[in-house]
């Protein structure tokens, strides 16, 4: 046996000597060939999930996915497997490893919290053992270290804590209204993504890192931050299927060389430094105020560094590039809340009848349009509520399938048992739009939340559901009530140029519901602007 062994080693060793086209074919191409022949043969025959309906093509190889989600289509996939489950019934096989299942009535068992562990996929967030792409909540995989880490956060993000934030959120409010003023003045056209995009920013700086990024006061709203937010968003997909190259691209390799070759990963790149450079901006802002005598812009002193540092978390989860990813990840709630004020914003200036009934409501707890008001009085407004809760599900902050892996024990589904270690799943975008529990799904209709209480309750899903559900929720809720309530009760908006279907309505799955990609964003001019309440 050694014998023929090493005769056969001596031969493809004399082999490789002559380099010639054959040879190549024979000793690389073939044997990689046939590797990949017998992979796919066994997804399709022996694997645990073979028994599953679906085409065979999207069980034997991610490019099936590949095809839909990046070329020759762009992020399409989501609505390919809507025509997949058309096809093969509320379960279906939608790659080699993803279980996808297309049923509302069936969120807690995948999205479970309390004692049922419940991993993230560690191949849809191309996520990896170490480094920037461990460190972060999102990028924690395992349901242990999970609980650790969001243990450690949840304080900070509490109801409570919002609340006594809402002096430096109203301050930022008051910067953005002040600018929707002076557009009014000067006749400007205002795209409503950047505006709110930087109220969002300069807020999650401010509460998360304590420094607030200055993006209301200028000129182009700081663009480039919700450019590069949507650029994460359009190389997740990406990063499924080259995770070394998009990891090394946003992570591991300077910004300068990235730079070479793709521009706007650079620009990604840099961005997910922020945390760290805004310490150090910090510290010198406030040297130079001081020295001005000048007062700084309301920031917050308790920061998302502090909270970590502060906690039991062991030292190795409080290493600087760790902070920096956490806090990374606190920021990248701001394009999800940008979308939904936007939209929301866009259907009360479309629906004349929606904004008067709004308004009707706010005049109750707000004495004039300029009075003050509190997250907690527009919170107890039910159709206020309503219209946040129907532009959260339009919106489709988050438009991607979650995927969850059960570890400790297989999942029922009908006549299915879905082996334990799977990833399963469903769809934002899909539950949000199931004709079934929200009829006319792509209209805007705040009524449907009234109609039914038990709406929310049962089929939310914007903020996600079980352990790993939105840890900025509170902060985003009071973002939009506040900003809304004063937008809506002090100006008239005409929308400029805006088409649904383009600038409105979701066509991309970027993990984030993303436009069509020449969408120029939700423009408006200010029409009119009140001190008083109109005469009704
Ligand atoms: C309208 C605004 C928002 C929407 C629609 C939204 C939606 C979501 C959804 C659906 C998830 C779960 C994703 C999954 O199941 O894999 C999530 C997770 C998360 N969100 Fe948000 N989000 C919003 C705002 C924010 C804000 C303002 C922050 C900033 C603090 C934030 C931070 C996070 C973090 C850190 C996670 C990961 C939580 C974990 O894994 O424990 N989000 N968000």
């Amino acid at each position: 046996m050694v014998a023929i062994v090493n005769d056969l080693a001596a031969r493809l060793w004399a082999g490789l000597g002559h380099i010639t086209f054959t040879n190549i074919l024979l000793y690389l191409v073939l044997p990689y060939l046939v590797y990949w022949v017998v992979v796919f043969i066994y997804r399709i025959t022996l694997h645990p999930l073979a028994k599953f309906p679906g085409p065979k093509l999207a069980g034997a190889t991610f490019w099936y996915e590949f095809y839909y989600d990046i070329w020759p289509r762009r992020y399409r996939y989501t609505w390919k497997i809507k025509e997949l489950h058309d096809k093969y019934g509320p379960i279906v096989r939608i790659n080699p490893i993803h279980i996808h299942i297309y049923d509302p009535d069936y969120l807690d068992e995948i999205y479970a919290s309390g004692k049922h562990k419940r991993d993230r996929d560690p191949w849809f967030h191309h996520a990896e053992e170490q480094g920037m792409m461990a460190w972060s909540l999102l990028q924690t995989m395992s349901h242990e270290r999970h609980r650790m880490r969001r243990a450690a956060l949840n304080p900070f993000f509490s109801k409570r804590a919002i609340q006594q934030l809402e002096a430096v959120l109203a301050d930022k409010a008051e910067v953005l209204t002040d600018r929707l003023s002076r557009a009014h003045a000067e006749g400007a056209v205002v795209n409503l993504n950047y505006a709110v995009a930087a109220l969002s920013l300069d807020m999650a700086t401010s509460y998360a890192l304590g420094y607030d990024g200055g993006n209301l006061r200028r000129e182009d709203w700081g663009a480039d931050w919700l450019d590069a937010f949507q650029m994460v968003g359009k190389l997740h997909p990406v990063g499924r299927h080259f995770k070394t190259l998009v990891n090394a691209g946003v992570g591991s390799m300077s910004p300068r060389v990235v730079g070479w070759f793709s521009p706007q990963m650079a620009l990604v790149a840099r961005k997910l430094q922020f945390p760290l450079e805004t310490m150090r901006a910090a510290v010198a802002d406030r040297a130079a105020a001081a020295a001005r005598g000048e007062q700084r812009l309301a920031a917050n002193s308790r920061t998302v560094f502090a909270e970590i540092l502060d906690s039991d978390l062991p030292p190795e989860e409080k290493t600087a590039g760790r902070l920096n990813a956490e806090a990374g990840s606190v920021l990248g709630g701001v394009e999800t809340t940008t979308r939904s004020m936007g939209v929301i914003l866009y259907f009360l200036v479309e629906q004349p009848d929606v904004l008067a009934r709004l308004r009707a409501e706010l005049r109750a707890v707000m004495a004039t349009p300029h009075a003050e008001v509190t997250t907690a009085a527009l919170e107890a407004l039910p159709y206020f509520s309503a219209i946040i809760a129907e532009g959260l599900r339009i919106s489709h902050g988050v438009v991607s399938r979650s995927p969850r892996i059960a570890t400790e024990e297989d999942l029922q589904y009908k006549q299915w048992v879905i082996p334990r270690g799977t990833p399963v799943m469903q769809s934002m975008f899909l539950h949000h739009t199931h004709p079934r529990i929200f009829p006319n799904p792509m209209v805007f209709k705040p009524e449907r939340w009234l109609e039914d209480p038990q709406l929310k309750p049962r089929y939310a899903m914007y903020f996600g559901r079980g352990s790993r559900a939105c840890l900025g929720m509170n902060l985003a809720y009071s973002e939009m009530y506040l900003t809304i309530a004063k937008i809506v009760s002090r100006f008239d908006l005409e929308l400029y140029e805006t088409i649904r279907e383009r600038d409105i309505d979701v066509s991309h799955d970027c993990f984030i519901g993303a436009t069509r990609m020449d969408s120029p964003g939700i423009r408006i001019k200010v029409v009119r602007e009140y001190n008083v309440w109109p005469e009704i």
